[in-house]
Order: structure tokens, then C-alpha cells, then sequence
């Protein structure tokens, strides 16, 4: 059977291909550049006042001047004025362009101004202080953020100040999201005493519509026929589909059959790991992915976590998540030969170390037990014993 490393590994040599579209500023947040954003002016464009106060020659307060005779205002918003009179100073407001003659600007709180007479009460003044000076934080034509970047809130600050009200991203992957089983019912139906409600759907929508997917919910009962049909126009419609349920050996799970009859061809079917040993995964030869995630809530999110995320991100050419580390709270035992994916909840040791308590639970069905839960810490296969004190990686979600 497979290891996890070796499916995680054939799940990202099937990434998405996404086109780019041009999408409006207002509406680009979180979603990844196709074109660099690069400096159209000089930042800052201009000499910029970056104090309320005086702006003055500093040669001539370097003479001992210390009255300045206050010939006008320059405000923020207008173009820059010029000092004809050397020893004469201008009023001078943040965000306004540094007067022309002036070299320096001394704060409000270090003068007097009386009758039109500003007195400078302090003697450390440095030529060019609380001017911040073009082009110092940047050049114009100079590359600020690359291709690639996800547009969080200092990118989309960037992207508005260099002029961009269209910005050229990544279209995001249309994902079908496909809870499978007869006995799944609609969040707003009352079930029968044999009926359950279906949430998989539900928590996959969150996982990828923060990562950027456009995700749509759909529903099939467990019959090969009626999912060939459905499954054969979902397929063209996106770029992935996501099932739940309808993986492992029993009578009513038919994905893997349906798949091959839609000439989705198998990648693989079974990890060694728990929870989730029966995941499916395929692609087509146009390149649609599908993932047949366990039924099971707890495997389904662990799946979606380790495999789904991934892959979405690296599609998306972001960063793939990391696990962290911590050290197991307690000692664990797990026998079979499969990578275990312990439920663990994180906390600080008083000395700085992340420790990991393994959460009770009643085994991949007990999505309650998800409420109390961090993420899974990664057991690997080949042993059976897991020490208190021992540090493993950790699949987080909070
Ligand atoms: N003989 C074997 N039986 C099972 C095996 C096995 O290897 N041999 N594997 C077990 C494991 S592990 C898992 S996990 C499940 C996976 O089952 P399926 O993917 O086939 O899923 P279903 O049978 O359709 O459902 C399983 C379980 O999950 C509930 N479920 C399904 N979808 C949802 C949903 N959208 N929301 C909430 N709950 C859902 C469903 O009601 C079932 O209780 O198979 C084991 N069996
Ligand atoms: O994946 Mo199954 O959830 O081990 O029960
Ligand atoms: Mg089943």
C-alpha cells in the first residue's frame, strides 16, 4: 500500500492549471498576481514634509539664526512653493511637498510663533530632519511585488498606490464539492431515525474557500448509474471534484467504478494510514482532478488537510503548508502498519515548548471530537510505541 509521502507526492505532480483574468482592484483580495507590481513613481514621488511645523535653510539656523519670519503656508495637496527669502521659513503641513529653498523642518512643539515671528527653542536640528526624501523607500520602475504573491493587505495598499485598478490574477479553480450516500440528508431536513445530515460538504467549503477555491455543493445518492450521469456534466463544468463517501469495500461504494467508466484514471486507492486508508484520487487525461475522500467526517478533514490543501495551494503557487512541531504530552501506542494521524490538542509548556495531548474519541466518525481538536500530529508506520516527550510533526487548522 502506499506510504502518505508517496501519495502527498502523487497528488502534486496533478496540479491545476489556471488561467489569468484581469479582476478589479475592490474585488482582487487574496488572490494570487500574475503580473508583478512594480513602482510607477518614486516612493515617496516627492521631498514629503513629514511634520506639522516650519520649513527652513538650514545654512542659515547654522549661523546662529534662530527668528524665522513666516512668509506662508504649504499645505498638503498643493504644488510646492518656493522661498524667496533665505532667512524667512514657511509653514509646513505632513504629507505636503517640501518647498523649494528649504531643506529642513522643525516641529510645532520645538517653536513659538508670535506675530508672524517663529522662534526655534531647541539647538539639535540636523539638516534635512522630518523630510522624507523621494525615492528613499523605493525607485521608480523597481519591482515591489513579484508574480506569485497571494495579495493580503500591505500587497493590495501596494497594488493602490502604484495605480493599479485592474490587476491581472489567477482565476480561481472551480471545485465541485460532492457529498455521496442515501442515507445524507439536507442541513435543513428533519432525518429519520436511519438518516443523518450531511456536513462533509460543509467543512470541505470551509477548508478551500479560504485557500481560494470557488466551491459549489452538490449531493448524489449511492447509485452507479444516476452518479454516471451527474458526475459526467459536473465534470466538464470543474476544474475538480471533491467526493466524499463511497470509497471503501462496501456494496454501495461505487466512486471508484464510476470514475474509471468517466475515464478519470485511478492514481492511487488506499494509504497506509489512519484515519482515511480508503482515499481515491485520480485525474483525467484533460486534467481534472478528483479526490474520493473517506466518508468518515474525521477522515475526510484529515485528508482534506494533508492532500486536498496542498495540492489547491501548489496549484495556486503558494507556499504548500508546513507542519510544526511539538512534543507528544503523553506516551501513545498504535500497532497496525499505517501512519497515524493522531487528533492532539496544542498548548505551551511553561518553558516554551509546544506540547501535543492526544484528544479520547471514538475513532474518524466522532467529528465532535474535532471541536476539542488542534490538528493531527503525524506517527510514523514502522513503530508502535510513541514516548511522552517525543517531538513529531503537527497538521494544524486553528
Ligand atoms: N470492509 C471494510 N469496511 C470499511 C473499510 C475497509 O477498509 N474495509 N474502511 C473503513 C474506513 S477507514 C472508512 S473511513 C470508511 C470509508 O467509507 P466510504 O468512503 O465508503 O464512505 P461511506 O461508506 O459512504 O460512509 C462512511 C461513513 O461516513 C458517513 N458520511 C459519509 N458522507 C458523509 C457526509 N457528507 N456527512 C456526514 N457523514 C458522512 C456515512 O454516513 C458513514 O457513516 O469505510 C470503513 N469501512
Ligand atoms: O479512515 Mo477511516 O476513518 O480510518 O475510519
Ligand atoms: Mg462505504
Amino acid at each position: 500500500m502506499l506510504s502518505v509521502a508517496e501519495a502527498h507526492s502523487i497528488v502534486l505532480n496533478h496540479l491545476l492549471v489556471l488561467p489569468a483574468e484581469p479582476v478589479s482592484l475592490s474585488q482582487a483580495a487574496s488572490r494570487v498576481l500574475r503580473e508583478p507590481l512594480t513602482a510607477d513613481r518614486d516612493l515617496p514621488p516627492f521631498n514629503r514634509v513629514s511634520m506639522d511645523g516650519i520649513a527652513i535653510q538650514f545654512a542659515v539656523f547654522e549661523t546662529g539664526q534662530r527668528q524665522f519670519r513666516v512668509a506662508g503656508t504649504q499645505f498638503a495637496g498643493q504644488p510646492a512653493q518656493t522661498l524667496t527669502e533665505q532667512t524667512a521659513c514657511l509653514e509646513v503641513m505632513t504629507g505636503a511637498m517640501l518647498p523649494t529653498g528649504t531643506d529642513t523642518v522643525i516641529r510645532y512643539e520645538d517653536l513659538q510663533i508670535t506675530d508672524g515671528l517663529a522662534e526655534i527653542q531647541i539647538d539639535a536640528v540636523q539638516v534635512g530632519q522630518n523630510v522624507h526624501h523621494r525615492a528613499t523607500d523605493r525607485k521608480q520602475y523597481e519591482e515591489l511585488v513579484p508574480i506569485g504573491t497571494r495579495l493580503g493587505p500591505p500587497e493590495m495598499a501596494v497594488a493602490a498606490s502604484v495605480g493599479k485598478a485592474t490587476v491581472l490574477v489567477s482565476k480561481r479553480p472551480k471545485i465541485a464539492l460532492i457529498s455521496t450516500g442515501d442515507e445524507l440528508v439536507d442541513v435543513s431536513e428533519t432525518p429519520e431515525p436511519y438518516q443523518i445530515r450531511r456536513s462533509n460538504t460543509y467543512l470541505l467549503q470551509t477548508v478551500l474557500q479560504a485557500a481560494g477555491a470557488e466551491t459549489t455543493l452538490l449531493h448524489l445518492p449511492d447509485d452507479a448509474d444516476t452518479m454516471e450521469t451527474a458526475l459526467k456534466t459536473v465534470l466538464q463544468e470543474y476544474d475538480a471534484l471533491v467526493l466524499s463517501g463511497g470509497v471503501s469495500a462496501g456494496k454501495a461504494d461505487f466512486v471508484p467504478k464510476v470514475m474509471e467508466r468517466l475515464g478519470v484514471r485511478q492514481r492511487f486507492h488506499q494509504v497506509a494510514q489512519r484515519p482515511g486508508k480508503p482515499l481515491w484520487f485520480g485525474a483525467s487525461d484533460e486534467g481534472k482532478v478528483v479526490f474520493g475522500l473517506p466518508g468518515n467526517p474525521v477522515s475526510t478533514f484529515l485528508c482534506a488537510y494533508r492532500y486536498l490543501l496542498p495540492w489547491l495551494k501548489a496549484s495556486l503557487g503558494l507556499p504548500v503548508l508546513q507542519p510544526s512541531v511539538a512534543r507528544l504530552a503523553r506516551s501513545v501506542s498504535f500497532t497496525p502498519k499505517l501512519t497515524y494521524f493522531l487528533p492532539v490538542r496544542l498548548s505551551v509548556s511553561p518553558d516554551g515548548i509546544g506540547l501535543a495531548t492526544p484528544l479520547p474519541g471514538s475513532g474518524s466518525a466522532d467529528y465532535a471530537n474535532l471541536l476539542q481538536c488542534d490538528g493531527f500530529m503525524e506517527l510514523p508506520p514502522e513503530r508502535a510505541e510513541f514516548s511522552e516527550g517525543e517531538a513529531f510533526p503537527v497538521y494544524t487548522f486553528r
